[in-house]
């Protein structure tokens, strides 16, 4: 909507229910209607969610969905798909549905018939990652590719990062895939140091090719290609991954040898794109085409089911209801999957980068908060440190519980352990254990409190019969569009990220202060100033 929608009617009636439900309990909402675990669920493609642990109720659920009307969430949901540019600020289009999308559909965006794009490159992606994963493609010394270094950062690093250990079980051609990111030296040092640089492809992501870190770390990855097998290898090493060929060819990769995008995917909406190359070379074209099929079907999904039927819908307009009216800080993220252990990571840049802003579109300040915190750890891990506070610590903090029902390989009913321990988590969050029943098992008086376990904590279960490419695709779809609704109803530009750029131009105007063996000049501020000369002071520089 235009203005301000924290002045809508929908936004007002959403602040009296609120009042009405704050000091209600679960146990209290479950107990006058049991049937709430039924009615509150919601199925998606291959995806199942429980949000009967919430505090909401139906009459909840049709106020967050007026409210998302009201943010006039259908039509612009219609505009992303139009290929209108809703990405204000940088006056661009909003496609990454379109980088799953099926190769018959008919959109033509700023006179670029998109689909037959996103096939075009699809295709050349599943060529070239046929023939290293058939062994054809072969480095200078004619030996098969056995690892592929995927050089990027952000949402060139974190998509493919995450998918490959969601998904490593399918890599099936014997090549292994790795993420190099941090400008810290750590990070390719400690990576290339087992690597033959023989059976090494390097594939260098990066939307702009202007990234500090990604091309530092890609000359860093040629030097010590260069220093083993001589300046003829980089052809057969190094691949890259961009919209910016002229940049590309600059730094000395073929364009032939160069798998493109477009500037209506942002970064971090990437990785079912050029972007998953890595992926798609260690888990094969068909797996990666099965991914894409699974983001279609949430896609379908967002589109289509009325909106109290919609999961990407009710999961955002609860993340809605947490962040505005119960001022929860964070979203916990905790899938019991240890494939999934970059996930919370994935979705930290996905949801933050894109949500954590303080103007609506057209400029003016936002009036409720935005930008959910999202954080996590894979389960149990997680249990055995921060849960403590989740289940008896002050704060709110909602979490989604992310569970598959099928294992991709067990050991003495491992799996249904795992299972067993997200159960009974979501189940001690909301219904906890009162005074009263602690006492009854004969605890002392004075223990009593501190074994008291509130409840009322808020959760979401989604269940999945398997971690597979499909349902991987569905997972990430979900999110993504959670993020859309989010942005819609704060009436923000979810597709802009101008808050990293200040830091990246303050960084390489200091990065003469440090290593110069000059006194160094000029400073932002004294307190760096400070650190600036400690630093220089430690590194043996005239301080
Ligand atoms: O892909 P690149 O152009 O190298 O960008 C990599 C990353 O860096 C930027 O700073 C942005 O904040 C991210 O959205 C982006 O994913």
């Amino acid at each position: 909507m235009d203005g301000d929608i924290t002045q809508s009617q929908e936004w007002a009636a959403l602040g009296k229910h609120q009042e009405e439900l704050a000091g209600r309990h679960l146990r209290e909402l479950f107990a006058e209607d049991p049937g709430r675990a039924e009615r509150m669920t919601v199925t998606a493609g291959d995806l199942y969610l429980d949000y009967a642990k919430h505090r909401a109720t139906g009459r909840t659920v049709e106020l967050l969905a007026a409210l998302a009307e009201r943010a006039g969430l259908r039509d612009r949901i219609e505009a992303m798909l139009g290929g209108e540019h809703i990405n204000v600020s940088e006056d661009r289009a909003v496609l990454h549905v379109a980088l799953r999308m099926p190769r018959e559909v008919e959109l033509v965006v700023d006179g670029q018939d998109v689909p037959a794009d996103v096939h075009a490159v699809l295709d050349r992606m599943s060529a070239f990652a046929d023939r290293v994963r058939g062994k054809e493609w072969k480095g200078a010394t004619g030996k098969p590719i056995e690892t592929v270094v995927n050089i990027g950062i952000g949402g060139s690093d974190l998509g493919p990062a995450m998918a490959y250990e969601a998904l490593r079980d399918y890599a099936d051609a014997g090549v292994a895939a790795r993420f190099v990111s941090n400008i810290d030296p750590a990070d390719i040092v400690g990576n290339l140091r087992d690597l033959d640089p023989e059976t090494t492809l390097f594939v260098v992501s990066s939307k702009t090719f202007t990234t500090l870190e990604t091309l530092t770390n890609a000359r860093v990855a040629r030097s010590w290609l260069v220093g083993a097998l001589g300046d003829d290898a980089v052809a057969k090493h190094f691949v890259a991954v961009s919209t910016n060929a002229a940049k590309v060819a600059e730094f000395g990769i073929d364009t032939a040898n160069m798998f493109g995008f477009w500037d209506w995917v942002g970064g971090r909406y990437s990785y079912d794109g050029a972007i998953g190359l890595s992926l798609m070379i260690a888990i094969g074209p068909e797996r990666f085409r099965e991914m894409l099929a699974g983001f279609r079907t949430m896609d379908e999904h967002f589109r289509t089911a009325p909106f109290d039927r919609n999961m990407p819908v009710i999961m955002g307009m609860l993340g809605i209801w947490y962040t505005d009216f119960f001022d929860a800080e964070t979203r916990a993220v905790l899938p019991y999957s240890q494939r999934l252990h970059r996930f919370p990571a994935y979705l930290q840049q996905l949801t933050m980068e894109s949500n954590g802003k303080s103007v609506r579109a057209d400029g003016t300040p936002v009036t409720a908060q935005t930008g959910e915190i999202f954080w996590g750890e894979p389960g149990t891990n997680g249990q055995h440190a921060f849960y403590q506070l989740l289940h008896q610590g002050t704060r709110l903090v909602p979490a989604d519980f992310i569970g598959f029902a099928e294992p991709y390989e067990d050991r003495e009913g491992m799996h249904d352990q795992l299972t067993a321990n997200l159960l009974a988590q979501t189940s001690a969050l909301a219904f906890g254990k009162t005074a009263e029943e602690i006492a009854a098992e004969g605890t002392a008086a004075e223990i009593v409190p501190h074994k008291v376990m509130p409840g009322n904590r808020p959760t979401s279960t989604i269940l999945a019969p398997k971690l597979t490419p499909s349902t991987l695709g569905q997972l990430v779809a979900l999110y993504e569009h959670i993020v859309f609704v989010e942005g819609t109803v704060w009436g923000i530009d979810s597709f802009d990220q101008w808050g990293v750029e200040l830091g990246k131009k303050m960084a390489s105007d200091l990065a003469p202060a440090l290593t110069s063996e000059e006194p160094p000049t000029s400073f932002p501020d004294p307190s760096t100033e400070r650190l600036v000369r400690r630093y220089r002071e430690l590194r043996g520089r005239r301080a």
